[in-house]
């Protein structure tokens, strides 16, 4: 049985009464108190092995406990709950130090099991604490996906360790970035981005790593690489996944031997740098086309944040929505109100260039319409005009595809990418693979699953589908119906 005395402090009393319920069953013993003012006294005299604490409490606030209680005992564990679950909330609790920040409401399970956890370690001072991070939220949304995401960035903030952001177009990647480095130890150091998309493929390793004067034609003189400049703070290398294979070697060596050359030079300089990278494409694929490197992969994927394209969490909306009304009054344009209706509408929309199309969205309504309360019937005459490639896309769904055609369209590109050199050999299987998956996949999604109606739907025998599910890895979901 567990033990150790927790004390919980937390004016709503039903949740008081549940934590002492569960802590007690895991055999903790537990002191409950509704104030800041009584949680002090316990730990200025020393009581207590954990403390559970709400951020708002009638006579303090928790944040501002904390440093005190972090001054008098860093040892001590406390782990923050808040019912405000905003970006701040996350990071204020990790700059105070607190052990773990919980959104309300939450998993009374793994409340238990981070009790155990920070009980368990060895003690560690974590007494550093940070400057006001001011009201200026950089990432609005307070859905389950994003809180999940503020705590992962919080956890992050004080350590080096290479993040890897994936999300479709526009869903904040570089934002996340940014929040990275302008909250994390490395904050007074530079942020330098860089789009591998956005550069001409044979200038990137020069653009990343510099090059000697003559290192190529064209190079007058000598010139510095983003690395260099991004020494002592972060380096956000954008749409990693369109990085040519051998600027991926080369940052491969970086990574692992932490210094490199110039292009063109011979003497080694050392780097000191964080790596976010982010892509929108599925690297696990790319690797499989040989278009880029495993081990790479592994040095940049330390730690995944996936970022949810916005249509999995309209909730946020309506907070954007404001945010960015807001933003654009700021600007000089004019103030506008929304009707409800419209937000309804907003969220029903499938937003396929996410928070960028909404923010835009806004931007145009701020700018373009003299109402002062924009309409349902206004976001839809918005909505229905398509404004980029994405629409123009989805409007034809439902569209026969050629299959073929899209093949040969997929090739030439394939092709493409290795310019004069031969892509690596087994792309008759890669290609095979690549259409025997999908096929797979939907047949069995098409049968819930059923194993003996896919296999006949494919028209193969039964032991055949098995093999492939197996060698191919793909997911079977069962219906529990
Ligand atoms: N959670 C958020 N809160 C506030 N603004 C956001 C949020 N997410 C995205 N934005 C805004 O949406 C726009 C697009 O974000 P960003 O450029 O970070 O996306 P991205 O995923 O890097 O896009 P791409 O893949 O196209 O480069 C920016 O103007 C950013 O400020």
């Amino acid at each position: 049985m567990a033990n150790g005395t927790i004390l919980v402090a937390d004016d709503d009393t039903a949740i008081r009464t549940v934590l002492n319920q569960a802590l007690s069953r895991a055999g903790y013993t537990v002191r409950l108190t509704s104030n800041a003012a009584t949680l002090w006294r316990w730990v200025s005299s020393g009581d207590g092995d954990l403390v559970i604490t709400d951020v708002m409490m009638p006579d303090e606030n928790a944040f501002d406990v904390l440093p005190r209680i972090k001054k008098m005992r860093p040892d001590l564990p406390v782990i923050v709950m808040s019912a405000q679950n905003t970006f701040m909330t996350a990071i204020r609790a990790s700059e105070k130090g607190a052990y773990e920040y919980l959104p309300k409401p939450f998993d009374l399970k793994e409340l238990i099991g981070i009790v155990g956890r920070a009980l368990a370690e060895p003690k560690r001072s974590r007494t550093e604490t940070l400057e006001e991070g001011g009201e200026n939220i950089p990432l609005i949304g307070r859905s389950p996906a994003m809180q999940e995401i503020y705590r992962v960035l919080a956890r992050l903030m004080q350590t080096d360790l290479s993040v890897m952001i994936n999300g479709e177009s526009g869903t904040g990647k570089e934002l996340v970035a940014r929040a990275l480095h302008d909250y994390g130890k490395r904050r007074n150091g530079p942020f330098v981005a860089i789009n591998m998309a956005a550069i001409p493929r044979d200038l990137i390793e020069a653009e990343l790593f510099g090059h000697e004067k003559g290192a190529f034609t064209g190079a007058q003189q000598r010139s510095v690489g983003r690395f260099e400049q991004a020494d002592g703070g972060t380096l956000f290398l954008d749409e990693i996944g369109d990085m040519p294979m051998e600027a991926q070697t080369r940052l491969l060596r970086v990574l692992q031997q932490g210094e490199y050359t110039t292009v063109g030079g011979r003497v080694p300089i050392k780097t000191d740098v964080r790596i976010v990278a982010a892509t929108n494409k599925d690297l696990r694929q790319l690797i499989n086309q040989g278009l880029f490197r495993e081990d790479l992969y592994y040095r940049l994927n330390v730690v995944p944040i996936r970022l949810p394209p916005l249509r999995e969490r309209t909730e946020d909306i309506p907070d954007l929505v404001r945010h960015f009304f807001s933003l654009a009054e700021k600007e000089g344009l004019p103030p506008k109100q929304i009707e409800t209706a419209a937000v309804d509408r907003l969220r029903r929309y499938r937003w396929p260039g996410n928070v960028r199309e909404l923010e835009n969205l806004v931007r145009r309504l701020s700018a373009l319409y003299p109402q002062d309360v924009i309409s349902a019937a206004l976001v839809d005459q918005e909505l229905s005009q398509p404004v980029n490639g994405v629409a123009e896309e989805e409007a034809e769904e439902g569209a026969p595809i050629d299959l073929s055609a899209s093949v040969e369209r997929y090739l030439n590109t394939y092709f493409q990418t290795f310019g004069d050199a031969l892509p690596p050999p087994g792309l008759y299987h890669r290609i095979l693979r690549e259409v025997e998956y999908p096929l797979i996949g939907a047949a069995l999604a098409a049968t819930r699953g059923n194993q003996i109606k896919a296999a006949e739907l494919l028209g193969v025998n039964r032991n055949t589908l098995r093999k492939k599910i197996r060698d191919l890895d793909v997911q079977v979901i069962r219906a529990h119906r």
